[in-house]
């Protein structure tokens, strides 16, 4: 059996090899060529996987180890009766982390206090429900607008006028252009304009949520909104005049934890497993080598902030500024970077699992605050 991977997806080779010969290829430039012998094609949001892909291969199973499914043509992959599979969840901590890590930057930045503002946050689903329950522990009020949701029978939901109305406004849809509620432009000219003085604008979700074109020239009319962008329209190519303007801009790498990107090879090696009728033989546990390992010890840290604790583990500013440095290129090498960026990116581990030490010793009685504040930010402390 062949089974084609993306590059970028870790692990791949020990995780699939037991199933056949594994060739590992750049995702974004793949063809019908390369593609046309394989009986498995596992890819990441890079590869527009259609018929123009796939008409004429071999292929009977393709798997994304992504949550977003917008490059999948799932109608015609249902139509050919070929398999699919995708990674729901298997990244939404590093985005919450992400977004933790971009909004308490930007309380430092503006001297501000999270505590006690009121956050939108559109889509409630896997990476929502979980800001939802970070922010809420950082003692921000939440509201949620999830029409899908809400037509299923969820309450407590609200509408996009409430949330144009929020100190914080975060986006975690997939990007749907069709349908009872699509997500293309969502964010308009219209919502923009509505934007409270102050307020801030994440999007983390998929580029064209957000109408970058509206965005740049609000942001030109205007200069009392703060935004923060990890995913653009025209990726990898994004739009310099907008990323000079965007507070924190980032080149799609909100879920790019090793534990997220693991996650999601694992998660296609399950389906993979199930799809042939064999039991796994490995587990997840197994695969995380100790060099992945991170550990904060608070005895040398001295947290006096939140911010110092996210910063030990995660610093949002490490990837703008790394981002920044390439958009003064030629379109051609700007693009090559963005991509580069993806590849070459650095170690990230998730709070959830970072070891918490204290002098080098497990960390048993931590200083209560000290406790309050690693709990709220996710990191695995008792209690
Ligand atoms: N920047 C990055 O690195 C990453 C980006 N993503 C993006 O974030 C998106 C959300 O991820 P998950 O929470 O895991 O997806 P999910 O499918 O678990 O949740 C999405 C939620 O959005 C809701 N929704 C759909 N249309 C909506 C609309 N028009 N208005 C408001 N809500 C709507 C759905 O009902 C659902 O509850 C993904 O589809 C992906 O595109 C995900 C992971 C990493
Ligand atoms: O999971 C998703 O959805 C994402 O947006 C991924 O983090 C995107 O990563 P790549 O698939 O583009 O490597």
């Amino acid at each position: 059996m062949k089974i084609l991977v993306d590059e970028n997806m870790p692990l791949a080779r020990e995780l699939f090899a037991s199933f056949g010969e594994v060739l590992a290829r750049p995702g974004r430039s793949l063809t019908a060529d390369d593609v046309h012998d394989a009986d498995v094609l596992l890819v990441r949001s890079v590869t527009r996987v259609d018929e123009a892909l796939l008409a004429g291969s071999r292929v009977r199973f393709v798997g994304t180890a992504t949550i977003g499914t917008d490059h999948v043509d799932l109608d015609w992959l249902r139509a050919q009766g070929i398999a699919f599979a995708s990674a729901p969840g298997c990244n939404a901590m590093s985005v919450v982390d992400y977004v933790s890590s971009a909004l308490l930057e930007l309380a430092d930045r503006h001297d501000f206090a999270l505590a006690g503002r009121r956050a939108g946050i559109v889509g409630l689903g896997n990476v929502g429900s979980r800001l939802q329950r970070r922010l809420q522990a950082l003692g921000l009020e939440v509201l949620a607008c999830d029409p899908p949701l809400a037509d299923a029978g969820h309450t407590g939901l609200v509408d996009m006028d409430a949330i144009a109305g929020c100190d914080i406004v975060s986006f975690h849809t997939p990007l749907l252009r069709h349908g009872a509620h699509p997500s293309f432009h969502l964010a308009d000219a219209a919502l923009l304009a509505r934007l409270k003085p102050g307020a801030i604008l994440l999007n983390t979700s998929r580029g064209a949520v957000v109408d970058n074109a509206a965005l740049l020239s609000a942001l030109e009319r205007r200069d009392d909104l703060h935004v923060v962008l990890d995913v653009w329209e025209g990726e990898p190519l994004v739009d310099r005049r907008l990323a000079a303007r965007v507070e924190l801009a980032t080149p799609h790498i909100a879920g790019y934890s090793y534990d997220g990107k693991l996650r999601g090879t694992w998660m296609l090696y399950e389906a993979l497993c199930a799809f042939l009728d064999q039991p796994p033989t490995m587990t997840l546990a197994s695969l995380v080598p100790d060099s992945a390992r991170r550990v904060l010890d608070l005895a040398q840290l001295a947290p006096r902030r939140a911010l110092d604790l996210v910063y030990a583990t995660y610093r949002i500013t490490d990837d703008d500024t790394a981002f920044r440095a390439t958009l003064d290129q030629t379109d051609d090498i700007r693009a090559a970077a963005f991509d580069r960026l993806r590849k070459q990116y650095p170690l990230r581990r998730e709070f959830a699992t970072v070891e918490i030490v204290h002098g080098g010793l497990p960390a048993t009685r931590l200083p209560v605050g000290e406790a309050a504040m690693l709990r709220a930010l996710g990191f695995p402390v008792a209690g």
